[in-house]
């Protein structure tokens, strides 16, 4: 099978790439999915000052017999833009792209970032993270319909190139319809990362009778198997509604077998988060290996053969 694949014009050797915040927080990390097999990467979403974050624990697995998945209360720490902006000036773009994430805590230090990057004229792609569930007192973006529009509107006239945005999941249809309709209105919102982890999850751990992370009483991110299919429906919900955009896939991958579905969902990148974290950059050559294999499996000699192709049953 034929794993090569273009986004936005960019010829890549693979779909995969990580999430963000996973395995990119610290240059060794960086250098670290640069030299591995995935066909692309992000950075850990910065603010415009380096953070600490929530206390520890703040990231857990969910383990039964197997993981089942992951919560998290990082709180948004990272080493501040200018520390991600350095790598991204000496990144090799022509080993794999590499995407750039946001999270600025006001409007402001997003447009102060946007412009920066503007001004740095490198290939890096810029992806406003509208979706971090978990600094104490912040409510999301994604879920605040006019606060999206004014910030895809304040970014768009600022940095005047193509960008992403990481979205949160939705779980109304009129949610993917409200969302869907903002950002059709910005032609240079080019793709849209669906999802971030499903906020505010509670896991609590039965001999000790306590939250397995200690911010916010415990409520925190959830990754893993959890949020597999609430991921496919939002990958599918808006390859449906925005045809004009490239959708990218996150959520729930662990092997060839859910890359595949977030393919054949409507995605054209797959991103791999609490996996990634448990097994580190070794999992991307598993996962493409595995997703080879179904290709094969199925007939399918390249990605066009099936990404967006999913049947409904008539
Ligand atoms: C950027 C902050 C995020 C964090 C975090 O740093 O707590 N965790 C997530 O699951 N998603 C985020 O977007």
């Amino acid at each position: 099978a034929d794993l090569t694949t273009q986004f936005l014009e960019l010829p890549l050797k693979n779909p995969l790439m990580n999430a963000s915040g996973v395995w990119c927080s610290v240059a060794s990390q960086l250098e670290a999915l640069a030299e591995s097999a995935a066909g692309a990467m992000v950075s850990k979403s910065c603010t415009l000052q380096p953070r600490d974050g929530n206390p520890e624990p703040r990231y857990r697995v969910i383990n039964g017999e197997r993981t089942f998945g992951s919560i998290n209360s990082m709180g948004l720490p990272n080493e501040g833009f200018a520390y991600y902006l350095r790598y991204a000036q000496r990144h090799d773009y022509e080993q794999k792209p590499l995407f750039m994430s946001i999270s600025g805590l006001t409007l402001d230090d997003n447009l102060t970032m946007v412009d920066s990057l503007k001004d740095a004229v490198i290939p890096a792609l810029l992806e406003v993270n509208l979706s971090c569930p978990n600094v104490p007192g912040k409510s999301q973006i994604g879920y605040d319909f006019d606060a999206m529009d004014t910030l895809l509107a304040e970014v768009s006239s600022g940095y005047q190139r193509p960008f992403g945005v990481k979205l949160p999941p939705y779980f109304d249809m009129a949610h993917f319809d409200e969302a869907a309709e903002i950002l059709n209105r910005y032609p240079l919102v080019a793709f849209v990362t669906c999802i971030n982890s499903i906020g505010n999850a509670l896991v609590i751990d039965i001999d000790s009778e306590t939250t397995l992370i200690k911010p916010k009483d415990g409520f925190g991110g959830l990754g893993g198997d959890y949020v597999l299919p609430t991921a496919l429906a939002n990958v599918n919900a808006f390859y449906r509604r925005c045809p004009e955009k490239t959708i990218i896939g996150c959520g729930g991958v662990k092997s060839g077998t859910e890359a595949f579905l977030h393919l054949l969902a409507g995605a054209t990148l797959v991103q791999i988060g609490t996996s990634l974290y448990e097994e580190g950059p070794g999992i991307f050559p598993r996962v493409l290996d595995e997703l080879a294999a179904i290709m094969d499996d199925k007939g399918y000699k390249t990605i066009a053969d099936f990404r967006g192709k999913l049947k409904t049953i008539a």
